[in-house]
């Protein structure tokens, strides 16, 4: 089972390096054509909703932004060819295991109910709606939030805890990408003004250092033109063997 674990890992690692054509990322069947089934390490198997897809609930901030990164997912050569560009977008699942080769049986051991936190509100637009882009060369990820009614803490802005949600995730996947299977031990969190609810944001995640099993990440979250500091945040991931899930850490 544990084997079957660090296949995820491995294999939303293997993901990220994969050359990804525009068609790809836009249109998640073809994620897994035969052809990139045979270069993936078959940890997906049918045909799950890929969240981070632009749906009808996306405002045109989060829209333009989502167009800026994944127009860059893929350039043309002066040949006219299509080649990789310099960042990637990452798919999003509700729930990785379902998906996974065995994932049934791991997940009826594990949680059956369980669902990624971010993504089990069917309601679109009413809570979490991001997508993450990441640029392997810059070592550097980003990610695009528009957070929705049901996000409130004060009146009218973002709750606190939804922010913290979304930086554990941009550099939890980051540093997932960096360093493969990771926990956070560490998150230092200043808010520095209050984001508006419904309002989209960016979340920028850089790599700090790595020494040993610790991956260290900085994180600031800012208005869409960057001119407003909302959140300045500094994480600490270490890497786990996935047997520590299995044991309760
Ligand atoms: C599945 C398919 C693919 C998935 C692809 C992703 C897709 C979906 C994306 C979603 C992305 C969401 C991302 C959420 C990520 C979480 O939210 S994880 C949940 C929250 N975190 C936790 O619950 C962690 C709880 N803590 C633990 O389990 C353990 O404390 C840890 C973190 C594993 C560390 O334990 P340990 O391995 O025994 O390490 P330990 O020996 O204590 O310490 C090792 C070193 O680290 C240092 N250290 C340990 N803790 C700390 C600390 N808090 N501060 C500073 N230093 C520390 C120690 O001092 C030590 O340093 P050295 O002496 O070696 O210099």
């Amino acid at each position: 089972m544990a084997g079957s674990l660090g296949r995820l890992f491995r294999g939303f690692q293997s993901f990220t390096s994969l050359p990804a054509t525009r068609a790809q990322l836009s249109h998640p069947p073809a994620f897994f054509s035969s052809r990139t089934m045979v270069t993936l390490p078959s940890f997906l198997s049918s045909k799950p909703r890929d969240f981070s897809l632009p749906n009808s609930s996306w405002g045109p901030e989060m829209l333009r932004l989502y167009e800026l990164y994944n127009s860059q997912c893929e350039v043309e050569t002066e040949g006219g060819e299509k080649q990789e560009g310099s960042w990637q977008r990452l798919p999003s699942y509700n729930r990785s295991l379902k998906f996974a080769t065995g994932g049934v049986y791991l997940s009826k051991i594990i949680q059956s109910k369980a669902r990624l936190f971010t993504r089990n509100i069917r309601e679109q637009g009413a809570a979490f709606e991001y997508v993450l882009f990441n640029n392997k060369e810059e070592q550097r990820c980003v990610g695009i939030f528009q957070a929705g009614h049901l996000l409130e803490g004060p009146p009218g802005h973002v709750h606190g805890g939804a922010i913290a949600t979304m930086i554990d995730t941009v550099t939890g996947t980051h540093a997932t990408i960096l360093s493969g299977p990771v926990m956070t031990a560490n998150l230092n969190i200043n808010y520095r003004s209050p984001i508006p609810l419904g309002s989209t944001v960016l979340i920028e995640s850089s790599l700090d250092t790595k020494e040993g099993r610790k991956t260290f990440i900085s994180c600031k979250v800012t208005s869409t033109d960057s001119s407003k500091l909302h959140t300045e945040s500094t994480a600490l991931f270490l890497s786990i063997n996935v047997s520590h899930l299995l044991r309760g850490g």
